[in-house]
């Protein structure tokens, strides 16, 4: 499939008349063919317009016709083939098994998402039927289900151009939910995204669904995503990047006239508490998984573990040792971008730099776009008393915190910014000590895992990959798993329609065969 450079808007690609920029090669910085053009306001006037267009049609397509769609698009992805892949590898320097991992999980994704179409359960559809002779007053007929809330912006995240981009986890339950998408690609990885958005463009025709269901549009600014959430046809945001992006959407959108929902994940350093009974039983063999889910992906993960806490002693000693060892000997990795690298590269001298940091350890030196890993370490005083030191440093970058007792742990934690993740590693012996913190983590944070890291996220029913902000904008969902569905739907209620009017999810006989509330009681379909 040739990449042309172009947007896709509805059914047709179109040469953007803005300003003209190429991909860059992330483990050279030159630059790739061919060279795109940024959208004009008129090719977002044109998305929005024709996802406005679409809307009504494709949030009544039956539960089956959406699910064929989703499993549509993850055969169309699947499609491109190979191509797919050696692009995407220059674009963001990732390595083949981890982008071929990364088709996977987004495959994997777009098809649970059908599942959770055909079940229906997302439409929540509840029945509390009439009650005329009640006393004092008649109780009205009322029925409720969740309807789309409208076309959804989605903008792709650098770091997984795949799972988080425009096929990624947002489009796939904004589609799910019934919402139009339109993508705004992530400049880091522009020929990957065509890519990947004429495999949905494709589906959408395939499905004979109405053209507006699906635009991706081009920019290497901020011009086209602020006019986008600035569109009054756009009714939800869905953004993974950083939390200076994230914040600046969230304003764009409060300050529209009509205000909207944006859900965007963004910084988080995901503290790892080191439990006594496990650093003292295992604290070598953590310090080496450790490092490698700090590494993993050049650390470009936002659930990279940024953050260990623990009491000193010895067991924290042998954790430091064989931690450091294993980074020691890890080679620098190409990062997504220069500008990425930079940034790294430039926290990573902030605490090299900072005297109340020490330098443990750093990977072995790469090229000129290769990200070193580093870890440092601080004391519980120095980290409460500057706050600098919790911010993020995107990269395979960490900081240990020796903390006097388990006490000092609980308060670096209370200080503690909102995150995705908390891990703790723990034994037997550290069950009361890890009763003591999980009140704390359960305020702080969206996942809480036990001796283990947080990269790798599964995608699946009880996962939450969210958290209080500002590990996202609302802390209340999930940008990944079948809940995150949830943020594109509200639901409406039907007082005392005729039958023939309420929508199939509602009508008596529950021709959806869904499972109802009625009166607030499960009921089975057929029942
Ligand atoms: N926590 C996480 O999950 C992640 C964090 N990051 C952090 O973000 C940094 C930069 O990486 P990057 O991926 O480019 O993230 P950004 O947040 O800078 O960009 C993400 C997307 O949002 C757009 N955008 C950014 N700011 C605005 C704005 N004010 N108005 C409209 N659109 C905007 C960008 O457009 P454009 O690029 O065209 O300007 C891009 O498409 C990293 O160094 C890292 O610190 C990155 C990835 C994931
Ligand atoms: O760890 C993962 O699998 C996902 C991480 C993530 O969401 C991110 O880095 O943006």
């Amino acid at each position: 499939m040739p990449i042309t450079g172009e947007n896709l808007i509805g059914a047709a690609a179109r040469r953007g008349g803005g300003e003209t920029f190429r991909a860059v090669e992330a483990a050279t910085g030159n630059s790739l063919e061919p060279a795109f053009a940024a959208a004009t306001p008129a090719d977002v006037d044109q998305a929005c317009a024709l996802a406005a267009e679409a809307f009504d049609t494709y949030r009544e397509t039956s539960l089956e016709d959406r699910a064929r769609f989703l499993e549509a698009v993850a055969e169309a992805i699947l499609g491109i083939g190979d191509e797919l892949i050696v692009r995407c590898m220059a674009e963001s320097g990732l390595p083949r098994a981890r982008l071929e991992g990364e088709r996977g999980r987004t495959v994997g994704q777009l098809k649970m998402f059908a599942g959770v179409v055909r079940d229906g359960g997302f439409l929540e559809a509840r029945v509390d039927p009439a009650q005329p002779e009640r006393k004092p007053l008649p109780r009205p007929d009322l029925r409720l289900r969740q309807i789309a809330v409208g076309p959804v912006a989605v903008f792709g995240a650098s770091n997984f151009p795949l799972a988080f981009s425009v096929a990624g986890g947002d489009t796939a339950s904004a589609l799910a939910a019934g919402c139009p998408v339109v993508a705004k690609a992530h400049p880091a990885h522009p020929g990957t995204s065509e890519l990947v958005g004429r495999a949905v463009q494709a589906a959408v025709k395939q499905c004979g669904l109405p053209e507006g269901v699906f635009s991706l549009l081009m920019d290497a600014g901020i011009s086209v995503g602020q006019a986008l959430v600035a569109d009054p046809r756009i009714a939800a945001v869905g953004f993974t990047g950083s939390r200076r992006g994230g914040v600046a959407l969230m304003q764009a959108a409060a300050a529209r006239p009509v205000p909207i929902p944006v859900y965007a994940e963004m910084s988080s350093i995901n503290p790892v508490v080191l439990l006594p009974a496990a650093l003292e039983a295992r604290g070598r063999d953590i310090g080496r998984a450790f490092a490698g889910s700090l590494t993993l992906g050049s650390g470009q993960f936002c659930t990279n573990p940024g953050l260990i806490l623990a009491v000193e002693g010895a067991g924290l000693d042998g954790f430091v040792e064989a931690a450091s060892a294993a980074l020691t000997e890890i080679q620098a990795a190409t990062m997504l971008t220069p500008g990425i690298h930079k940034a790294y590269c430039a926290g990573v001298a902030a605490l090299e730099t900072n005297p109340a940091v020490t330098t443990l350890a750093r990977g072995l030196a790469g090229g000129t776009h290769q990200g070193q890993a580093a870890l440092f370490s601080t004391t519980a005083d120095a980290f409460l008393a500057d706050h600098t030191l919790a911010e993020e440093v995107f990269g395979a970058a960490s900081l240990v915190v020796r903390c006097r007792d388990l006490a000092t742990i609980k308060a670096v934690l209370e200080r503690l910014e909102g995150q995705l993740t908390a891990a703790l590693h723990l034994d037997e012996a550290d069950h009361d000590a890890a009763r003591a913190l999980l009140p704390v983590l359960e305020r702080r944070v969206g996942r809480i895992l036990v001796n283990g890291f947080g990269t790798g996220v599964e995608v699946g029913h009880a996962m939450v990959h969210g958290g209080p902000y500002p590990a996202t904008s609302d802390g209340r969902t999930t940008s990944v798993g079948s809940l995150a569905i949830h943020r594109f739907l509200r639901p409406v209620s039907y007082q005392d329609l005729p039958d023939a009017l309420l929508p199939a999810a509602l009508k008596d006989a529950n021709p959806l065969k869904l499972w109802r509330r009625q009166d607030g009681k499960a009921v089975a379909p057929g029942a």
